[in-house]
């Protein structure tokens, strides 16, 4: 039809002109104007007018619906990044790119990941076609481990709900007023007797100790002086009118958990975690790869960890549990897995998408973190920051999404070192951290080693050997083998829940179940009462740990935090758990497996096995 109509235009044209070349020049004149005709046809069917004029002017630049869709998406971050032309200036005056090299991989300006209009059109123009952006596409990842995973089942309602409904995890949490760590938070607690007894403005001997030192009260976490910032005093009306809900959070903290099943502030302070602004951000000293302290806008801080590998990445064979890199998402899982188990002893960690310009560097002072930024072959900001592994050009942390943003964990923080002082505790079963030498534990008869830590202080008495089995329990899930130390808060003494802290290193293999993990309870045939019940529920197809876990994980901004197979292979080691104490049940009875709780909870409830 088009073809016939175009003929005819010729021909009429044709019969006005005698000369050959009249005609010639008449047949060009009707070519172009049909040309012109059905392009806009196209583009008008299409939506895409706009797109083409933008493109028209400035075909190199690359803009057009992309730069529209990465207009929302920083403004959508909040972040400040310029992109097009804008990103190149941006990058050009903040890092001093030059190089023509990096430049022109910029001027490409068309990010893998994004899929505009105007692709096609600018293969015709001149563009010269740059080389394979190395750039890592994580949104192509991501898709692809979608598609290989084999998908997760289908059910009705919500399966997390309901488990959080179960008796077992609505057991009464029997809390006095002496386990709250916080004074704030006892004299909240208090009857109006004992609150008489509560010294709000004072600060404790070992506070005072350090209020005389130097410090810089600018920045909260300036310097990083955490352990020479002096304590907060209070008076009773600050407590009464506090609204901060990371502060309130932190009032919750007892003995024997971060936070209180219901607590309402933990949603609140994910949120606050997700989406408050970036005002201050510092290199965390001390521990071996790059975390640096953010300070929000609610003066709240969070421990981030960047985004260093790909979900699927399996940690290879040869490496050591001590090599290993950091995953930003095994913080986050592992937070999702302590809730899901009710220890409640990891503080809360969000994923978020950082703007590595705007939201980092920007924010910082730190020198010896600003001198490692700059940017890639292919125009992605990157930094690598100061630490002992990991520090360096060679495993530098780049931007993989528009150049600027990176994908990180941020972990609601303790409270101050100088309000509630840690004590550390080298953890039993430690491993070597060596390649060559063995453990004791590795080598010794496991029943004679575990008979002496359950004899020797502090696991003689008191809760902490159930601890310990629990600790077991959650690193064995997770694959974490890098379990050196933990943590208590030094008020509680030796009777106090560990800190899950430090799992960037769980969640390496989803094909390899690390039975070494387990020796505490192998070894001891000893589990705690509730836990194993629990276990035994999570093992149920109405409550099954991968499901509980994958709805747990799934509002996180970074969501899918594990890939498929991880959460199979969380529901496979449940199931060795529960075998390996069966066959100890079976050997040395109930009553000499199962280990009473510290609370002794009578009639917890047993759920009746898995089938
Ligand atoms: N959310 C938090 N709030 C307060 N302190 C924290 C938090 N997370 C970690 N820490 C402290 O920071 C230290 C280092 O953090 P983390 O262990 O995660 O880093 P790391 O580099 O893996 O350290 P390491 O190399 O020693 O294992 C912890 O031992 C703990 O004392
Ligand atoms: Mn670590």
């Amino acid at each position: 039809m088009l073809k016939d109509s175009f003929r005819i235009i010729i021909r009429v044209l044709c019969s006005f002109f005698r000369s050959e070349t009249m005609k010639l020049k008449a047949r060009l004149v009707a070519g172009g104007l049909f040309l012109t005709l059905v392009t806009c046809g196209v583009l008008v069917l299409n939506g895409n007018l706009r797109v083409a004029v933008e493109f028209t002017a400035d075909p190199a630049s690359g803009q057009g619906a992309g730069r529209a869709a990465q207009a929302a998406e920083a403004s959508r971050y909040g972040g400040k990044a310029a992109f097009g032309p804008g990103n190149k200036k941006l990058l050009n005056e903040e890092y001093g790119v030059n190089s023509n090299v990096s430049l022109s991989a910029m001027s490409s300006g068309q990010h893998p990941n994004l899929k505009s209009p105007e692709k096609g059109l600018q293969k015709k123009s001149n563009v010269v076609e740059k080389p394979p952006s190395p750039t890592v596409d994580h949104k192509q990842l991501n898709n692809n481990v979608q598609k290989n995973r084999t998908s997760p089942p289908r059910y009705a309602g919500s399966k997390l709900k309901i488990l959080l409904r179960h008796p077992l995890y609505r057991i009464p949490e029997r809390v006095s007023t002496s386990d709250y760590l916080l004074k704030p938070a006892r004299w909240l607690h208090a009857t109006p007797d004992e609150r008489k007894y509560i010294k709000l403005g004072e600060n404790s001997e070992e506070e005072k100790r350090h209020k005389h030192k130097k410090h810089h009260h600018s920045k909260s976490i300036k310097k990083s002086k955490e352990k020479d910032l002096p304590a907060p005093t209070y008076k009773s009306e600050d407590i009464l009118n506090e609204k901060k809900p990371w502060r309130l959070l932190q009032f919750g903290i007892t003995r024997s958990s971060l936070y209180g099943r219901n607590d309402p502030n933990v949603e609140r302070v994910l949120d606050a975690l997700r989406t408050q602004e970036v005002t201050y951000v510092e290199m965390k000293p001390g521990g071996t790869q790059l975390k640096l302290f953010m300070e929000l806008a609610d003066t709240s801080i969070g421990m981030f960890k960047p985004w260093r590998w790909p979900r699927d990445r399996e940690t290879p064979p040869d490496h050591f549990y001590f090599t290993d890199y950091e995953r930003h998402n095994a913080e986050i899982a592992a937070y999702h897995l302590d809730r899901v188990l009710d220890f409640r002893r990891c503080p809360p960690v969000s994923g978020r998408w950082f703007n590595v310009t705007s939201e980092i560097r920007h924010k910082s002072e730190d020198d010896k973190l600003l001198r490692t930024f700059f940017v890639s072959p292919v125009g992605n900001v990157c930094f690598f920051g100061d630490c002992s592994y990991y520090c360096n050009t060679e495993h530098m942390i780049c931007a993989t999404r528009d150049h600027h943003m990176l994908e990180g964990s941020l972990a609601a923080y303790l409270p101050r070192w100088q309000e509630a002082p840690r004590k550390t505790w080298k953890h039993p079963w430690k491993r070597s951290y060596s390649r060559v030498k063995k453990a004791e534990w590795e080598v010794v008869d496991g029943e004679a080693f575990c008979r002496e830590v359950r004899n020797t202080p502090p696991y003689d008495t008191g809760r902490k050997f159930g601890d310990l089995l629990d600790l077991a329990v959650y690193d064995f899930l997770m694959g974490n083998m890098d379990r050196h130390h933990y943590e208590t808060f030094k008020a509680f003494g030796n009777n106090s829940a560990p800190l899950h802290l430090d799992q960037g290193r769980a969640f390496g293999r989803t094909t390899h179940d690390e039975l070494s993990i387990l020796v505490p309870i192998s070894s001891c045939c000893s589990i705690r009462k509730s836990t194993w019940a629990r276990l035994q529920l999570l093992a149920r197809e109405e409550y099954r740990l991968s499901d509980v876990m994958r709805e747990s994980m799934q509002s996180d901004p970074i969501a899918p935090i594990l890939t498929e197979p991880h959460l199979l292979a969380l529901d496979r080691r449940l199931r060795i758990i529960l075998n390996t104490v069966d066959e100890c049940i079976t050997k040395k009875g109930a009553e000499n497996v199962l280990l009473e709780d510290q609370e002794h909870i009578e009639n917890i409830l047993i759920p009746k096995p898995a089938q």
